[in-house]
């Protein structure tokens, strides 16, 4: 087990990293509440929703509240229907939402539990690799059509319960859009961990390996929100590979491919622009084209995409100012700055990446 505590400008937190965690949530929880509704998806309800219903039981009134896989529920429609379940089973300001499931789930519950009777508490229990990152920070949202969590809020949970055990139901898409947040960590951080990374197969991870990679991840994002939690500064440099990754899902149609995947995709043409942009220089491109390659990251997804969708889409991201798309980039491994990209550049960029990045 391990515990790891987030000191964040609004409040302190802890990330509780454990096997079996949901059958024990009566140890975990600390305030007493009034009514807890259990927020998930129909893939992870089939799994665990009735072992944290009966963990929780113990300690409160149970509702629960189910919404389809996938990215397509993280929505406004949704969001609305939860609010309606939210009053229908009276929840008050001594009720607790918990948000059971990946990084969808979290951002959607974690919305609601933000603005339903002005803020009440919301626990995160995260259930794919990909939640390191989605359950850590305080960011929540839903989409809207033209562009990614659109609409949100900056808003910590009381705690984030990681039931380990529970990666064990992934299936291999979910590895893999895991570990494209895994390797922003590393990129941001660390060069001999982001070596380590591209020598392995996410296929045929030791148990000690991911746990390992989970923890280091989660402290790189910790040390970086505990500094700046409503990204007025360094917190942009988790958005690294994020301003075309958003782009893609967008266009593509949201689901199409999973937000790790696309993230893959947007730390490349980072990578990319980073040399040209920055003069970066040792950036391990090639060993990341392969490991993407080797892993089966949907690199040719872009293909079928203009540039000028992507660069109209790019123009809606949080981190344009004045219609100039403004991108992050690494100096070198561990170093990101900002840097304003013209659109002549970054249509010229994406054509490239297109042709010859991509396309080898
Ligand atoms: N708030 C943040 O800081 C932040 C950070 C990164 C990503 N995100 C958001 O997170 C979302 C992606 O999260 P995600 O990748 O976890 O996706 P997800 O929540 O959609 O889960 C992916 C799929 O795995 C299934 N699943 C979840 N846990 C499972 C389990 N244990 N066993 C079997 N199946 C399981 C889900 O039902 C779903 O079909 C995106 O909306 C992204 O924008 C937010
Ligand atoms: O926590 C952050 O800050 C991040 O940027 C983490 C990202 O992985 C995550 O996808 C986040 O939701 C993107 O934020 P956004 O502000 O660009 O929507
Ligand atoms: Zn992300």
């Amino acid at each position: 087990m391990s515990q790891l505590s987030i000191r964040s400008q609004s409040h302190n937190y802890d990330v509780v990293i454990e096997t079996g965690v949901r059958h024990q949530l009566d140890k975990w929880i600390t305030k007493p509440y009034s009514s807890v509704l259990i927020v998930t998806d129909r893939n992870v309800s089939e799994h665990y929703l009735q072992d944290v219903v009966t963990s929780m039981e113990k300690v409160s009134t149970v509702h629960t509240a189910l919404v389809p896989s996938g990215e397509a529920s993280k929505s406004m429609g949704k969001y609305q229907e939860l609010l309606d379940r939210c009053i229908e089973t009276s929840l008050d300001r001594q009720s607790l939402i918990i948000a059971l499931g990946g990084g969808m789930i979290g951002d959607l519950a974690g919305f609601v539990a933000s603005t339903y009777l002005r803020g009440i508490d919301f626990i995160q229990m995260p259930t794919t690799i990909l939640a390191h990152d989605s359950s850590v920070g305080g960011k929540v949202a839903v989409n809207h059509v033209q562009g990614k969590n659109l609409i949100g809020s900056f808003y910590s949970p009381v705690q984030v319960l990681y039931d380990i055990e529970t990666l064990r139901t992934l299936p291999e898409t979910e590895l893999r859009s895991g570990y494209g947040e895994v390797m922003k960590h590393a990129m941001l951080s660390d060069s001999a961990w982001l070596e380590e990374l591209l020598g392995r197969s996410i296929t045929s991870l030791e148990d000690n390996q991911l746990i390992g990679d989970l923890e280091k991840g989660i402290r790189v994002k910790a040390s970086i929100v505990e500094k700046d939690e409503r990204e007025q500064g360094m917190r942009k440099f988790l958005n690294l590979g994020h301003t075309l990754a958003h782009a893609i899902e967008a266009e593509l149609g949201y689901g199409e491919i999973t937000h790790g995947e696309a993230v893959s995709i947007g730390l490349l043409f980072a990578l990319q622009l980073s040399e040209t942009r920055v003069n970066a220089s040792g950036l391990p491109i090639k060993d990341y084209v392969n490991w993407m390659a080797r892993n089966g990251y949907p690199l040719s997804s872009i293909q079928s995409l203009q540039p000028v969708a992507l660069l109209k889409r790019m123009k809606v991201d949080k981190k344009t100012v004045n219609q100039q798309v403004h991108f992050v980039l690494l100096n070198e491994i561990g170093k990101a700055c900002v840097v304003p990209i013209q659109d002549d550049v970054l249509l010229t960029e994406l054509h490239r990446f297109q042709t010859e990045v991509v396309n080898v």
